[in-house]
């Protein structure tokens, strides 16, 4: 299996990894996967209940499992979790099987964009915009640590960025220097 066959969205909550992880998966005739309904799929409970349950250190586990399912498979987009890239062996992983996107908003942009879900445990808390901006903080370095591209999400619609990141996808695979990861 060649890293090129398999496409890997990363980033934070409300960037759009699911969104624009079905638009390229269509477009490029490859299966879809998302690490969160997997894992969802698999247990039978939303992902608040597993974290209520089992904490997060147990949602991470089932996570560490799932992806190592799913990075085994060839011909795939998937879209992980925004927590995906704490593990190490996520990070080995990812990098080693697929093209990874990174998927970058500023932390406004994803607070206005996931406000109104109450299915992300990690943003019930009083002030989910500081808690963006904690995240961003810790994870934009591992997000850029595993990213063969990075891309901002800010200034365009789903259509658009999926668009965008088809060109960039094109001429990563046919052996082209990118001209600009950061778009
Ligand atoms: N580039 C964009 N422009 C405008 N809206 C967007 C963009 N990307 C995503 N959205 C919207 O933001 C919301 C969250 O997107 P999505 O669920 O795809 O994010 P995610 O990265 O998969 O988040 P999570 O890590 O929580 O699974 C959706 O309503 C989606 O339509
Ligand atoms: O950013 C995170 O840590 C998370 C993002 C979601 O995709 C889910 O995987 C879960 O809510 C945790
Ligand atoms: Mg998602």
């Amino acid at each position: 299996m060649s890293k090129r066959d398999n496409l890997y969205l990363v980033g934070l909550m409300g960037a759009g990894k699911t969104t624009v992880g079905r638009l390229l998966a269509k477009h490029y005739g490859c299966t879809f996967y998302d690490s969160d309904h997997e894992i969802v799929a698999r247990t039978g409970v939303k992902i608040p209940v597993i974290f209520e349950i089992e904490g997060e250190a147990g949602f991470r586990k089932r996570e560490e499992a799932v992806i190592a399912e799913l990075t085994a498979l060839s011909g795939i987009v998937l879209a992980t979790g925004g927590g995906a890239v704490l593990s190490p062996t996520n990070r080995e992983n990812l990098k080693k099987n697929g093209v990874v996107i990174y998927l970058r908003g500023t932390p406004e942009h994803l607070y206005e964009r996931t406000r109104h879900d109450r299915n992300r445990p990690l943003l019930q808390t009083d002030n989910p915009l500081a808690r963006l901006r904690e995240l961003y903080q810790q994870r934009d370095p591992l997000y850029r640590e595993v990213a063969d591209i990075v891309v901002d999400t800010g200034r365009q619609g789903v259509g658009g960025m999926a668009r965008v990141l088809c060109g960039k996808v094109d001429l990563l695979r046919s052996g082209l220097p990118l001209p600009d990861t950061a778009d």
